[in-house]
Formats: C-alpha cells, structure tokens, sequence
C-alpha cells in the first residue's frame, strides 16, 4: 500500500509592525527565521544565522478560495471516492485557525475550508446516480479533557462520550453508558442542512475573550463528515465508506501574553497540555518509536488515524507574522516540520452494508418497473396512450361528458386515460354555452353582444357617467371626463384630490432630466455648487473643507488630464461590473429556481409513488409479487421535467461560474484603477497647495466613499446571488445565529 506524507500549508497572520525575523521564501513553499536577537535564544542554543522552514505552500495576504483550492479540495474530492480525509488547523492563539476553518460567517467570500468542503462533497454527489451518495456530520467539541456533542438535542451534556476502536482499528465516538447512542450522526439530503447542522454546532462551541483574541476557541472542534457511496455501476454489492474530518484545534497559549486568569487560566492549561501530548505522538512517529501513547488524550486517539493511519491528512500551521511572537511562532514552525514527515496510508474502505445494497436494489427495480410500464405505454399496451385519439373516440368521448353533465351518468363513466382530451371537450362545451349565454343576453338587451373583458353597461348608462356612477356621487373619487373618444369612460381626478405634499418634477429641464421645481420640498436646501452664488446664509458660504476638497476632486477628475484617463476606464469599468453583476443575479436566479423547481419535482414524484404503490396495495391486499408498477402519464413527464430542469440548473450554474471569475477580474482591476485615481489625485491636490488640510493625503475615506458612490457600484461582497451562497445564508437564517455573528453569544461549558 503507498505511503504518503502528510501534507503542510502554512498561513502567516499579516500584522501591522513590519516583521523582519519570519521571512517567506520567493518560492512560495518556505520561510527562513532570521537569526535577531530574539530567536538566537530560542534556536536551542545553535547559534544559526538562520532556520529555513520547507512547506506544501506559504500563505500571507491569500484569500479563502484559494487556500482552499490548493490545501483542502484535493483531499476533500477523495473522501467521495471512498478514501477518509482529515485537514486540521494549528497553531498559537488568534493566528487564525477558526479563520482558516470556519471562515467569517457574515461574509461569504470569507467563508472557510468546513463550508467549502461541504459544498464540494454535494456538488460531488449531484454527478452520481441519484441518492447513491448517503452523507451524515457529526460535532464534536473536547473541552477540558470531556466530550460534548455538539448536534445533541442538549450540546451542553457531556453524555459520557468516548472513544472505541473497532476490529479493523477504525477510530468511533461512542456512548460509554451502555453503548445505546454515541455522537450524533445527522443524515443530512442538501449542502444546505448540511450547513445549517455546521452552523448549530458553531453557536454552540465555547469561545471566551482574552487579551489577544476576543473570540478564542476554548476546545478542540472536529465537524465530521460520513459519507457512503455505491461504488460505479456494475460494483454490484460494494459500497465506500469514508469520513472527512474538519478539525479547528484550541491555540497555544503563553500566559503571560495572554493574561488570563480564573476559568480562562484553567483552560489555557488544559490546551496547551493536550497539544504537548499531541507533540509528544507526532515526536514518536516522526522517529518511528515502536509505542505511541495515542490513548494518552481524546485529541490524539480521535487524531490517531490522521497521524498515521488510513487517512489523507493536510495541516494547515497558522502563525502571527509579527516578530513579538516569534517564540511561538518557531513553536509552531517544528511542530509542523515534524508532522510534515509523517506518512500515512489511505486505502478506499469498501464493504458491503446490506442496508445499502437493499436501498440500492429497491431502487433499481423501480427504475426498470417504470422503464417497462414505459416499454409497455409507447407501444400502446399501457393504460397511457401517446398516440392521438381518432375523430370516433372523440365523438365516443363527447357522448360520455354530455351525459355526465345532464347527469345521465356518474363519474366512473369517463375514462382516467384520456385527461387531456377530456379537459379540452369540457372547454370546448364551456366556451360553447357561454357564446351562446352572451349572444342571447345581447338580443335580450338590443345591444351589440358583449365581448370578453368588456363591462356589463346598464341601458341607462351613457357617455356622461361610468356604470351609473355621476360625478356628484363620486364623491372625490373622480370627475367624467368629457368628450372622451375613448371606447370606454374613464374617471379624471379632481384636481383638489392631489397629495399635498407632492414634489412636482419638472421635465423642461434641458436633457429632460428631471428637476424638483418651485414646491414643497420638506425642508430640505438644493446646494449650490457654485461658491460665487452664495449669500452669507447660503450652504456654499458654509462650505466645509471636505466639500472643497471633494470639488477639487471632481475638477481633478473630469478636468486634468491624468484624472480624467483613470476615471473613464473606472467608469467603464464600473459599466460592465454593474451589468456582470445584473447578470450574476439574473443567472443566480436561475439557478435558485431550477433548483427549487428540481425539490418539488422531486417531491411531487415521490408524493405520487407513494400514493400509486398505497392505491395498488393497501393493507391486507393480495398483491402478486412480480405485479409490475404502472407509471401514469403524469409520472413520466414528471421525469422529464426533472430531466430538463436538471440540465437547465448545470447549464446556468457553469454560466455563473465563468462570469463570476469575470466579475472578479474586473473588481479587482477596478480596485487598481480607483486606488490609482485616489493617489493621482492626492498628487496633484498637494501639488496645488490649494488647502492647509493637503496634509490629509489621497484615498481619504470621504473622497473614496465620494468617488464610489459616483460609480454606483456598491461593494457586494456578501452576496454573490447563486446556489452556493443561497445554501450558505438560507443555512445560516435557518439556525438564526451562529460563531462570529452580531447575535451569537460567547458560551463556555459548566463541568
Ligand atoms: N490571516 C489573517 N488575515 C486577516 N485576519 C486574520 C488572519 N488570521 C486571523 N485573523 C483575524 O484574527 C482574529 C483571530 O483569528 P481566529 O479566531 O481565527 O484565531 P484562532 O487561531 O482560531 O484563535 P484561538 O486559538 O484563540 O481560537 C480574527 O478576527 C481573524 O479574523
């Protein structure tokens, strides 16, 4: 069986000092420690100038997707292949390993590697033959050397969790109280539930505030997720089985850093003891000691498959690039060296679960009752027809429903086959008799016969008033409106009955815009801009020195040369981002629809299976075994139309994809040109002399804010309008709170 090391990511913590001891490497897959003062005492007494750090990759100022993308997706991908998956984040206190993990729940390009792989695990599962890909979580929180589970219906109780090993080795977390139930397992249908079960077992953790991190994570966290997959066609009874582990580990803490005290300081020192028992086990594999001392601590017997046994493992190392915590950081730097050297072995678990193979079964021998029930229907052996009734059925058909509305016969009469043609006769003897209704009412009336949409008129009623009603008992209502040409009258507004604080827009204005003119205006004073204009009491007169150096703005602008090239790319820019931006919407949309429309197919076809196997067996009744279930004509184009809503989903969501990565490219060159323009300006305002505030400097929030709101293009970060952040919000509403947000309240477990 291949071996294959564990791969390490590193992620630096940008800091506001400049950090001069912890270098990354140009080739992006190392880092050198320069020897200062500081780290000559902690180099072990070797008094290197130097240590060099070697990675899978170094990340400093890299966002979320792309550490994804390199670090987790790879391993995430196999885990639907059958192969189990760990990816875990350490490292000191507040270097961002929840960050790394988690994400920022508020906004969704921030979201981390737990919500991504569950995107990935769904989309991976769409591909396959549907619901041959089974997947569960599980949460599991170890605080102060207790388990918690943190999907139980109480996440507080502790329900005397441990952990077993099976036959095979395998890790479990089971219930050590005569085994009845161990962590919870939530089967979950939709990346959406499967998010909403994350975002639960978020609120739930226990974070606390201390100097360093105002939401530090007081446990390790290790969101779990179980899937089973039938092994491809033809795999007869196989099926995989395999789990991801997503594992937010507590951060180390120097006390006297972090300066707690009470509960916080009985916390920090059960942490940082068990991350010296997992150092101690990653010391004695990486020196391949005979006896590891997993059993040691909860963490390491969970961990213990990640560290060396059947598992694709990636740690991501999260250090705070700042030379105050270089300490810890070179702590971290060995731990991640070591685990680095590790090697694991990951085989694809496939067994054979009878449950499974049952489903499976069940499920196939539906799929080729309806292909013969289909079989049977084309070639007109079935009871639904597709081929076009003769005039003679028809007639036969006519004869049927004339009788059953004279009440001739009963219902049973017609025939269940023939619905749509059945509907169509009905209309047709509808449409009928009301023509002939309408024509007889108009003979009555010697008027000319009333068409469809057309108001019944009372033979009183003349051209002066609508349907009866005089402009005296109208009341306010409206006037008639005299010599109308109109085919019908229409009432005028009286003109007293105007709102009275309505503004009047008037459109005389050159370029038709529209401008407020002499009216009731609500108090609010139309700024001159034009400082010449202005009486002592004018608003120009009380011109600011922000609002002069928003002027000086836009003149730079629209007016010298530099500005006026950097505005018109940015304007065109800004253009196209907001017509990408209606699109993504539009094919957000879309997909949403297509999405929602595929659940109800889905549901509606499921409701009417189940209805047709209770109508053909009901309790008791002697059913033949091999009676073949007939699909009805409404099934079949159920099918279809899940057929097609599927293909219109891909289709818009591949769409959206592509334009997004577009959109990105634009908003970041738009980022560019807008900081270009800023610092042009700041140049140039300083070079004018034109204010003693020049000192201000370019890129001041007002100018910025200024020049954004003139390109009308607000930051949408949070929203990207597709299926993916759709799951992501809906997960998140349907929880109502979670880590990170505004409701979300610290929580901390009571032993
Ligand atoms: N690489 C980074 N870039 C920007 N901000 C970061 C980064 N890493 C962390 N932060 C910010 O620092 C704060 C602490 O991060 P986080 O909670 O992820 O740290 P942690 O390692 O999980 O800490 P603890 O062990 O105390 O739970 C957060 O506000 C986070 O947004």
């Amino acid at each position: 069986m291949p071996k294959t090391n564990v791969r390490v990511f590193l992620r630096l913590r940008p800091t506001v000092h400049s950090c001069e001891s912890i270098v990354p490497q140009p080739d992006g897959k190392s880092v050198c420690i320069q020897n200062r003062k500081g780290a000559a005492r902690v180099t072990d007494g070797a008094q290197q100038d130097s240590l060099l750090f070697k990675f899978d990759g170094v990340y400093q100022n890299v966002g979320q997707d792309a550490i994804f993308d390199e670090s987790a997706r790879e391993v995430v991908d196999s885990v639907v292949s059958g192969y189990n998956g760990t990816i875990f984040a350490y490292g000191q206190t507040g270097a961002g390993k929840t960050l790394t993990m988690s994400g920022d729940p508020r906004v969704f390009n921030q979201r981390g590697i737990t919500p991504r792989a569950l995107h990935q695990i769904f989309r991976a599962a769409e591909s396959k033959p549907e619901g041959s890909v089974h997947v569960r979580v599980s949460y599991l929180e170890i605080y102060n050397e207790t388990m918690y589970d943190l999907l139980a219906d109480a996440p507080g109780s502790s329900n005397g969790l441990t952990v077993t090993e099976d036959a095979n080795g395998s890790v479990e977390v089971r219930c050590s109280k005569g085994a009845v139930r161990g962590l919870t397992r939530r089967s979950v249908a939709s990346e959406e539930q499967a998010l909403a079960c994350f975002f639960e077992g978020e609120a739930a953790r226990s974070t606390a505030a201390h100097y360093l991190n105002a939401a530090s994570s007081r446990s390790h966290c290790i969101f779990t997720v179980h899937v089973e997959a039938e092994a491809g066609v033809g795999a007869a009874e196989k099926v995989t089985s395999s789990k991801l582990h997503l594992v937010d580990l507590a951060g180390s803490e120097r006390l006297k850093k972090t300066h707690v005290t009470g509960e916080s300081l009985r916390e920090a020192t059960a942490i940082n003891k068990s991350l010296t028992f997992l150092e101690q086990v990653v010391n004695a594999l990486a020196k391949n000691q005979p006896h590891v001392t997993f059993r040691q601590t909860k963490l390491t017997s969970v961990l213990r498959d990640a560290l060396g046994g059947n598992c694709r493992t990636v740690l991501l190392a999260c250090c705070w690039a700042d030379d105050e915590f270089l300490e810890e950081t070179l702590s971290t730097l060995r731990f991640a060296a070591r685990v680095r050297s590790l090697t694991t072995t990951a085989t694809v678990s496939e067994k054979t679960d009878p449950a499974t193979v049952i489903r499976r079964l069940e499920r196939q021998v539906v799929e080729l009752k309806q292909e013969l029930a289909m079989k049977d229907t084309l070639s007109g052996k079935g009871r639904v027809s597709y081929s076009e009734p003769s005039e003679g059925d028809l007639q036969e058909l006519r004869g049927k429903i004339s009788r059953f509305l004279t009440g001739d016969c009963g219902l049973d009469a017609l025939p269940l086959d023939s619905i749509k043609e059945t509907y169509r006769l009905f209309k047709e003897l509808h449409v009928k008799a009301r023509t002939e209704l309408e024509k007889d009412l108009a003979t009555a009336r010697g008027s000319r016969p009333v068409s469809q949409g057309t108001f019944l008129q009372s033979p009183a009623s003349g051209s002066g008033s609508a349907n009866g009603i005089t402009s005296a008992q109208s009341n306010g209502v409206g006037e008639v409106e005299q010599n109308s040409s109109r085919s019908f009258p229409v009432g005028e507004a009286p003109t007293e009955a105007r709102p009275k604080d309505a503004v009047y827009l008037d459109r005389s204005t050159a370029g038709g815009a529209a401008s407020p003119k002499a009216a009731p205006l609500n108090g609010t004073a139309w700024r001159n801009a034009d400082p010449q204009n202005g009486s002592p009491e004018s608003p120009a007169a009380r011109e600011t020195e922000a609002e002069r150096k928003n002027r000086a703005f836009l003149q730079y602008k629209h007016e010298e040369p530099e500005g006026r090239a950097a505005n018109d790319r940015l304007q065109e820019l800004s253009n196209k981002i907001r017509e990408a931006r209606l699109t993504v919407r539009e094919l957000g949309g879309k997909v949403n629809d297509a999405k929602h429309e595929i659940d109800a197919l889905k549901q509606t076809l499921d409701a009417r299976r189940g209805a047709g196997q209770g109508a053909r067996a009901p309790p008791g009744a002697d059913v033949p075994e091999d009676a073949v279930e007939v699909l009805d004509e409404e099934q079949f184009k159920l099918l279809q139309q899940s057929k097609a809503a599927k293909a219109a989903y891909r289709q818009s969501f591949d769409q959206l994809r592509a334009l997004r990565a577009d959109l990105e490219h634009m908003e970041a060159e738009a980022a560019l040109c807008r900081q270009t323009l800023l610092d042009g300006f700041g140049r140039w305002f300083d070079s004018q002399g034109l204010s003693p505030s020049s000192r201000e400097g370019p890129g001041t929030g007002s100018i910025e804010a200024l020049q954004r709101a003139d390109e009308g293009v607000e930051s949408e970060t949070s929203f990207m309008g597709d299926h993916e952040s759709h799951a992501y919000f809906a997960a998140q509403k349907a929880v109502g709170t979670q880590r990170g947000s505004p409701t979300h309240k610290t929580t901390r477990r009571v032993l």
